[in-house]
């Protein structure tokens, strides 16, 4: 069996004593695409850049093709193209010009600049500022730069949100496709409709703690219409019985 492309161990985050994280562990098979749901506050963005290496958990380890960020961060960085859930555009700039400057960064020629615009739909609109776009434009720029240079392991937090129907639909075409190229994929969504149309493993996360996880394939066999619905709802119902069981025993 080949080595899993990422492999969290047992990792924790805590923030002024606050656990947002606690104890994660997942390994990410190469070429695979997998979905971290959960509500809103339940850990996915910090989970997210941590895998990222742009924080660092408070313990656990994160191994990225064989690298740990404290090691040689230039290598692990390099394996990585980061979509953030926001992002604060510098004003006065066109879509080819912050696009040109990350390529610049990521030493990736000009012609990867058309490339991406071509793919995100944006091509027609290279020289408007993108001060001037719509929120669904915005992520598409971001979705564009995280895959300028072809990483091995794309990450995209809240990656759908305020895209229209269309280019939902696109938005997930084109991650298929990054998959075909061997490309791994991990994003965190609130959507478990998106999760099940894109994702081929889900991760539950509630209150920054692993609730469950499976594949969607099998969660479709074992609950049939809306699986990961019900998947969601039955680890949350666990959860709930054994609270109530530890409740007990404490009284
Ligand atoms: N820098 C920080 N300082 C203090 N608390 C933080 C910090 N970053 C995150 N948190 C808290 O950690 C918890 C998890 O946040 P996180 O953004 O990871 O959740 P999320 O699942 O991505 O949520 P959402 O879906 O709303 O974006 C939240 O309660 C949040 O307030």
């Amino acid at each position: 069996m080949p080595e899993p492309f990422v492999i969290a161990s047992n990792i924790n985050k805590t923030i002024k004593s606050q656990k947002i994280v606690q104890d994660i562990s997942f390994e990410l098979e190469k070429g695979s695409i997998v979905g971290l749901c959960g509500g809103n506050g339940a850990g996915k963005s910090t989970v997210l850049r941590m895998v990222a290496g742009i924080l660092q958990p408070t313990s656990g380890n994160i191994v990225v093709s064989g690298l740990q960020w404290k090691n040689d961060r230039k290598k692990f960085a390099e394996q990585i193209g980061y979509m953030p859930d926001d992002f604060q555009f510098p004003q006065g700039m066109t879509a080819q010009e912050i696009l040109s400057f990350w390529a610049s960064l990521r030493e990736m020629p000009e012609q990867r600049v058309h490339e991406v615009l071509s793919l995100v739909g944006l091509a027609d609109k290279k020289n408007k500022l993108v001060s001037t776009f719509s929120k669904g434009m915005r992520q598409r720029v971001l979705f564009a730069q995280a895959i300028l240079s072809k990483p091995a392991l794309l990450i995209m937090d809240e990656p759908t949100n305020g895209l229209d129907p269309y280019w939902m639909k696109e938005f997930v075409n084109l991650v298929k496709v990054v998959k075909t190229e061997g490309q791994t994929v991990l994003f965190s969504t609130h959507q478990l409709d998106i999760a099940e149309e894109l994702a081929d493993y889900v991760i539950f996360l509630n209150e920054g703690q692993n609730c469950g996880e499976g594949s969607v394939e099998e969660y479709s066999q074992l609950f049939g219409e809306f699986p990961l619905h019900k998947a969601f709802h039955y680890s949350m119902e666990l959860i709930t019985k054994k609270e109530k069981v530890k409740d007990e025993n404490e009284d």
